[in-house]
């Protein structure tokens, strides 16, 4: 399963654009608030020079990259907790997914109305916060009526009411379910239910192309020190002018890239930002057949690796002959990085690091 994203934010701060730049999607956006409801899924290559550079090293039949898959819901609107709006409910589609990129408007556009009227980031901020949480809130009051109506209460486990009863307590006091500290059983017990305020999350400032190549805008501070004390990373982004200039021929893309003071093209930056926020890294494997990076929790044994590719490889595990990346690049091919004695033959317990690129020997 692909790792997965879900965009959210108010209405109108830029949510399809970006979904259109990371997928190339090229979903319809528009300057009014229509109250469209429709959700859009697709997936997002995750760009890896790593890969490219194998890519044309081995000339592979396929040439894989890793995948994220982005879900862009419809804007959040004030007041869900009394009924308002629609977009909330299209919460659920993004329930699932490992982490949550939170848009906010920057950017001035006179053509596109602010659902507020004004530009206020922390506002912002604050009120998609506190939609996802009454969001939360709601499936526990669901999920408590649905305990407490009698016949299931005796096939539940006994703690879940109990830890439910304590989260309720803290979204009450408007704090994130992610403040709490479960022990193993509280989390057992609750296992079957994820909450929006509990994932990781990004915050990405959608900024116009003034303030992007100047580099400031209004409580860029205040933002910036809101992502610190969360433990929240902070991107910005100028959604528009990127997604125009994606559309474009790969020279001109770099020239009005350089024009713009883009360094990392927005897909680039927002990937190392979910791999760093969730712990990820890629390892690689390359062949005449293909060449292809593999998602991983850092910190994973070689033979765990191995069983992201398949189970058998996992289960039949002698060996990885591996070599490093970086020592590839250096010697130019693999037959000098043999010369040069960076191929390694690991064992099982081995831990994953990002980059290796390896060939696992298996037998079945
Ligand atoms: N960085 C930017 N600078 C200026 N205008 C922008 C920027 N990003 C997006 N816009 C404009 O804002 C409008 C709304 O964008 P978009 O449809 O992507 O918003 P949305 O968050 O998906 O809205 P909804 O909640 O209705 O789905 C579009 O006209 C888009 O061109
Ligand atoms: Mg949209």
């Amino acid at each position: 399963m692909a790792l997965s994203c879900g965009i959210v934010g108010l209405p109108m701060v830029g949510k399809t654009t970006f979904f259109n730049l990371l997928t190339n999607a090229g979903i319809e956006t528009s300057t009014f608030y229509s109250g469209k409801t429709t959700t859009n899924i697709n997936m997002a290559t995750v760009p890896d020079e790593r890969v490219e550079f194998l890519s044309r090293m081995f000339h592979p039949k396929k040439t894989t990259f890793a995948q994220i898959e982005v879900i862009d819901v419809p804007g959040l609107v004030r007041g869900s907790s009394e009924g308002k709006g629609t977009g909330n409910e299209f919460l659920a589609a993004v329930r699932d997914s490992d982490a949550l990129v939170h848009i906010v408007r920057a950017f001035e556009n006179k053509d596109v109305l602010h659902v507020d009227n004004s530009l206020d980031l922390m506002r912002d901020l604050e009120t998609v916060n506190m939609e996802l949480l009454f969001a939360d809130l709601q499936l526990i009051e669901t999920r408590l009526e649905r305990i407490n109506s009698g016949k299931k209460k005796k096939l539940e486990n006994p703690l879940e009411e109990t830890v439910l009863l304590k989260i309720r307590d803290v979204l009450e006091n408007e704090q994130p379910v992610s403040t709490i500290k479960f022990s193993d059983e509280e989390r057992e017990a609750i296992k079957h239910i994820t909450f929006l305020t509990d994932k990781p999350m990004l915050i990405v400032v959608n900024l116009d192309e003034k303030q992007f190549t100047s580099g400031s805008y209004d409580q860029k501070e205040e933002i910036h020190t809101f992502g610190t004390e969360h433990n929240m990373i902070v991107l910005e982004i100028c959604a528009q002018v990127e997604a125009e200039i994606s559309q474009l021929e790969p020279e001109d893309k770099q020239l009005f890239m350089e024009d713009l003071g883009v360094k990392e093209p927005g897909i680039d930056r927002l990937a190392k930002a979910i791999y760093d926020l969730l712990g990820l890294i890629s390892f690689l494997t390359a062949g005449e057949d293909e060449v292809r990076a593999w998602t991983i929790k850092k910190g994973l044994s070689a033979k765990k690796a191995a069983g992201k590719i398949h189970s058998d490889i996992e289960r039949g595990f002698i060996r990885a002959e591996i070599v490093a990346f970086q020592d590839l690049k250096e010697a130019g091919s693999m037959a000098k990085a043999r010369e040069h004695g960076s191929f390694r033959l690991e064992g099982k317990e081995y831990i994953v690091q990002d980059g290796d690129i390896i060939n696992f020997r298996f037998n079945v």
